[in-house]
């Protein structure tokens, strides 16, 4: 049989993001770059989901390290508070299993406490596990403007700290509106979970960042209770949504200790600063890069994209 490794040869590539040898290759109809496919390769063959699971599914650069941030708070609160929570000296992502790497090749290294995992996996190309299973499935989206600029500067910030250079932003901006972008097409990846969402509500929680901005304490109650996790009104009333939403607030994680000089091993390519994952955290910050004219040529794809699904972004 021929190795992950020989099937992504001969897949169809584009360059990537930066001057640096590594490409994006199509898989699936998502392109992504060679060592994620191999994981999402061996967790479709190998991951079996527990029906407590509760998966934590996104495109890169929509909200994912707050939302790992808040649902490992919701579901280890009796256990820990927010002057003792493992959130207070790890990453995020350092709380949650991330499927396509740390439980590629075995489900059985898990912590049996921690029902969370994440992915960037499309919901078509998630493990059948996780699809067949009752597990819940908790889905972000942002903005598509707001999330490239994002995306732009997680890499130019990677390559300064690996030696590489970034494509120039134009450059990266045409990949994108191709559709070329780790785990992309960005808009394919929300609407298989939007459809997938409306389909099945009882098993995927569909949530936009910027919503979660505007009111972080409603969307923390409706998350609680979707994950099987809800507030007590006794809960409640002792502030403990409250304490979450600031525990887990942009400000607070990006300023600890942990996230200013920490580091975090996402696989490939070796240690990233975690630092890099806190920029400025904010809705419309695109205003401040993309020209009228990229604005509206991403609107204009955005809307001819989710034409007829019910959804904006
Ligand atoms: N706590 C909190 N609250 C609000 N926003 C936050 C938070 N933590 C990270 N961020 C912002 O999320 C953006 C990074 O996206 P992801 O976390 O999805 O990145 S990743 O996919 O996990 O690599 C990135 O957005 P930009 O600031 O626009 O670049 C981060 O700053």
């Amino acid at each position: 049989m021929a190795s992950f490794k020989e099937i992504i040869s001969t897949l169809p590539r584009r360059k990537g993001w930066t001057d640096s040898n590594n490409d994006l290759f199509l898989y699936q109809g998502f392109w992504c770059y060679s060592f994620f496919i191999e994981g999402v390769m061996s967790a479709q063959q190998n991951f079996q989901s527990q029906p407590s699971d509760i998966v934590i599914c996104s495109a890169p650069k929509t909200g994912t390290t707050w939302l790992k941030s808040l649902t490992f708070a919701i579901v280890t609160r009796t256990t820990f508070d927010d002057s003792t929570s493992p959130l207070l000296a790890n990453l995020s992502h350092d709380c949650v299993p991330f499927l396509e790497v740390d439980l590629a090749q075995s489900s059985t290294n898990r912590d049996p406490k921690n029902p969370l995992l994440a992915t960037h996996v499309p919901y078509s190309s998630l493990p059948r596990s996780i699809i067949d299973s009752s597990c819940k499935i908790v889905y972000i989206c942002r903005n598509p403007k707001d999330s490239f600029v994002s995306f732009y500067h997680f890499i130019a910030r990677l390559s300064a700290s690996k030696d590489m250079k970034p494509v120039a932003l134009e450059e990266a901006f045409e990949l994108y509106c191709q559709g070329v972008s780790n785990y992309g097409p960005y808009w394919d990846h929300v609407l298989g979970f939007w459809k997938a969402s409306l389909d099945r509500p009882d098993k995927i929680l569909f949530l936009k960042y910027e919503e979660m901005i505007e009111d972080t304490i409603l969307y923390v109650k409706k998350l609680a209770d979707f994950i099987g996790y809800p507030f007590s009104s006794e809960e409640i009333k002792k502030g403990s949504i409250d304490k979450i939403v600031s525990m887990c607030s942009f400000e607070n994680l990006s300023n600890l200790e942990v996230n200013k000089s920490g580091k975090h091993r996402e696989g490939t390519p070796g240690v990233i600063e975690n630092k890099i994952y806190f920029r400025k955290g904010k809705v419309g910050d695109w205003e401040n890069y993309l020209t009228p004219e990229m604005a509206a040529q991403l609107d204009s794809i955005t809307l001819q994209k989710l034409n007829g699904s019910g959804l904006t972004l």
